[in-house]
């Protein structure tokens, strides 16, 4: 088998991709992803053209790999079916973290707030010396502020405790740093306390990696990760795409607009997996990052059908077209339809637009 993403002369654990499409449309030969090394990459496509799909992929062959930890954020509820043998990951479903995992200069962000006014810098001063949400809340009551910072200081945090997300116990990095897939069940949550998981898990397996706590090379795969940027979360992962490699923490960022996402997740990514795109922005935010190797452009090169990719690797420096495997796992990521077709089960049949059937 032929394996994306490290020299053929190195070897250890692959994730099984699918096979190489030839031009003509026809199957060739089984093509692999390599998981020995912590690679950052993206996976995009417009909607519906199978991002989820392979990541999911991806997340079973990790589960497959030894010595790495794949954990999958999951904003739309579509990986539950990792659960499913032979992979059995775990879905913690609205994970709670510590309100002391988020850096305090965070928190103005998380609120919406001008880190530089009274009210943002009151709750950032506040973060950095309290332990709980609870003791922030009371800390703010006796800070030295106008009652009008005190009152809107209140305010924000008690929009922050409505959230549900900070508790004194929440999810621990160790518990997600083992061989099975760890799935955060966020589908339940406003963008905003989903980020602060986000940033609180990412920056978790990255510290955890430097002060070699876990000895699993973590793999966080990100669905919808236009969510996770420009937001709190971005910071985290910022760093796990520019220093994630020398920890040994894994990247895969699956969205249907990369021209959402900052131009370093695309310069940064060392794997481009990109399915059918068809907006100008999104394939110009591709075609940036176009590489010296790829010989024609890459707009040229677009995969048209469902499930297909033309998957990137800097590593390499290859340019590969690939149909991507079906799933070992139930597939969540199946469209439902409003009346299905006689014999067919109901709501959740996949069904694939006319003009991207499979081959
Ligand atoms: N390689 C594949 N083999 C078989 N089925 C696939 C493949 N890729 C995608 N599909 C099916 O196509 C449908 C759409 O795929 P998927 O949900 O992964 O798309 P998406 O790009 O993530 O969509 P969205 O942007 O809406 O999240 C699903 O029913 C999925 O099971």
């Amino acid at each position: 088998m032929h394996v994306i993403g490290r020299d053929a002369d190195t070897g250890g654990p692959v994730c099984n991709l699918g096979t190489y499409r030839a031009r003509d449309g026809s199957t060739g030969a089984p093509v692999g992803l390599d998981v020995n090394h912590p690679h950052a990459a993206v996976v995009v496509g417009k909607r519906g053209s199978g991002k989820s799909h392979t990541l999911g992929v991806v997340a079973e062959g990790l589960a497959r790999a030894e010595g790495v930890a794949p954990i999958v954020v999951d904003p739309m509820g579509v990986f539950s079916g990792l659960e499913a043998a032979p992979i059995d990951g775990t879905v913690h479903h609205d994970p709670t973290v510590r309100a002391s995992s988020l850096p305090p200069s965070a928190w103005p962000d998380l609120l919406g707030l001008d880190p530089t006014g009274p009210v943002g810098s009151l709750i950032w001063r506040v973060a950095a010396e309290a332990d709980s949400l609870a003791e922030m809340q009371s800390e703010v009551a006796d800070a030295d502020s106008t009652a009008a910072t005190r009152r809107a200081a209140t305010n924000h945090l008690a929009l922050a405790d409505s959230w549900d997300v900070f508790g004194q116990d929440g999810i621990a990095v160790s518990d997600l740093c083992g061989p099975t897939p760890d799935i955060l069940g966020l589908s339940g949550m406003d963008e905003r306390p989903a980020s602060a998981v986000v940033r609180v898990v990412a920056r978790g397996v990255y510290e955890a990696r430097i002060e070699s706590t876990v000895d699993h090379l973590p793999w966080l795969l990100v669905d919808e990760a236009h969510a996770f940027v420009g937001g709190v979360a971005e910071p985290a992962l910022r760093t796990i795409l520019t220093r994630g490699r020398a920890p040994g923490v894994g990247l895969v960022l699956a969205t249907q607009r990369p021209s959402a996402l900052p131009d370093v997740a695309v310069s940064q990514a060392d794997l481009r997996i990109v399915h059918r795109l068809t907006a100008g922005p999104d394939v110009s935010a591709m075609a940036a990052a176009d590489p010296t190797y790829l010989d024609s452009n890459l707009a040229s090169r677009l995969p048209r059908k469902l499930g297909c990719a033309l998957v990137i690797d800097d590593t390499t420096e290859s340019v590969h077209d690939v149909r991507v495997r079906e799933r070992d796992t139930p597939d969540g990521g199946a469209t439902p339809v409003a009346v299905p077709e006689h014999g067919a089960p109901p709501a959740s049949a996949p069904t694939h637009d006319a003009s991207e059937t499979m081959e």
